[in-house]
């Protein structure tokens, strides 16, 4: 199978979706509210998820969805669920020219509905969408990189991705010029990239990208997350120092690391995990490692085993998350066990 339609379907409800949170950030209600993992969420990832689940289930009613939010809140609380449905409404209105593909809504009672179609297990086989409507939340409300990113798992394998990552550079040689970037790939056919536009033109073809495949570690440049209860950074830092990095980290929030690595502006990604237990979720992870792979990469655990996208909402089988050129992982891995040996 080709997965066209699916990767052209994904790529314009990422975009779609980032109409809606750029116009939250740049509005004063983002209404955030703590859930209970104490995570912050806004209306931005509500009616991002509404607009994202719209689309999937518009062209593939077929599909089953594990989207990170629900509706509860919303149910619940009428300021919340109002700015939001306005927000979709808007956001709607506003592209036109792309609801014959990937639909309107209709009402925030729909909407509602839309958001709870991503309540699925997850699992093994069949077709599950993984979607994060916004991830690195901190980081969009910071101002900082996020990205809207949706997976498509088929019988536990990730075969298409599309990131958006409105607060990426264009230009990496030019940080303070035009930003947005939106990535795509499907398993066996590469990975592009196109700038992510304010009008949402999706049969625009993106540009292939590959990693770099630096010679050595010495030219080698790490990504890390910005927020230090999220990866281990102090045992990262000491990673590099064992592989001889010396380049200093670059840090920042969301999948907007795999899209850096992807497209050659850094070289590894490390995520070292602050506990055993924490269960890295699909949904982080779906389309970023498709797009590190697909542009050239290896993905795996801090064990260096494959993730396993088969069992669950989580990455159960799986702790933590390396991302590195193919001449370079296996090295990393050694570094990453001997590190963690007291743990592993
Ligand atoms: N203890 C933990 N360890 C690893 N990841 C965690 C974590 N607690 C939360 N996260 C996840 O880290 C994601 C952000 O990743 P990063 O730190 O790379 O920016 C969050 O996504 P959301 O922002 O969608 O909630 C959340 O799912
Ligand atoms: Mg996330």
């Amino acid at each position: 199978m080709s997965y066209s339609k699916e990767r052209h379907i994904a790529e314009l409800a990422v975009q779609r979706a980032c109409i809606l949170t750029n116009r939250v950030f740049h509005s004063r209600v983002k209404g955030t509210v703590t859930k209970d993992d104490k995570s912050p969420v806004t209306l931005a990832d509500y009616g991002a998820q509404a607009l994202v689940i719209g689309a999937v289930n518009k062209n593939f009613p077929q599909d089953n969805i594990v989207g990170e939010e629900d509706a509860e809140v919303l149910r619940q609380k009428a300021d919340v669920r109002e700015p939001t449905w306005q927000y979709v409404k808007e956001t709607i209105e506003q592209s036109q020219e792309v609801v014959g593909e990937i639909g309107s809504i209709n009402s925030a009672e729909e909407m509602m509905d839309l958001i709870d179609l991503g309540v699925h297990a997850g699992g093994p086989t069949g077709r599950i969408w993984a979607l994060d409507p916004i991830d690195g939340t901190k980081g969009f409300l910071r101002g900082g990189q996020y990205a809207v990113c949706l997976g498509l798992i088929v019988d536990g394998q990730v075969t298409v991705g599309a990131l958006a990552c409105p607060n990426l550079p264009v230009d990496p040689k030019n940080p303070d010029g035009e930003k947005g970037i939106i990535l795509s790939a499907v398993r066996g056919q590469g990975a592009t990239l196109k700038p992510l536009l304010e009008n949402i033109c999706a049969d625009e073809p993106g540009i292939p990208i590959k990693m770099n495949a630096p010679a050595s570690f010495a030219d080698a440049a790490f990504c890390e997350g910005v927020e230090s209860g999220h990866s281990n950074q102090g045992q990262q830092a000491s990673i590099a120092k064992k592989l001889g990095i010396t380049k200093e980290s670059v840090r920042m929030d969301s999948q907007a690391k795999y899209a850096s690595v992807a497209r050659g502006d850094g070289d590894l990604y490390l995520r070292l995990p602050t506990s055993m237990t924490y269960e890295e979720k699909i949904w982080d992870h779906a389309a970023g490692s498709l797009i590190v792979e697909e542009a050239g990469g290896i993905v795996s655990d801090v064990r260096g085993n494959p993730l396993n996208f088969a069992v669950g909402r989580t990455l159960k089988k799986n702790n933590g998350v390396i991302a590195a050129p193919k001449n370079l992982h296996a090295k990393v891995i050694e570094a990453v066990k001997d590190e963690l040996k007291a743990v592993l």
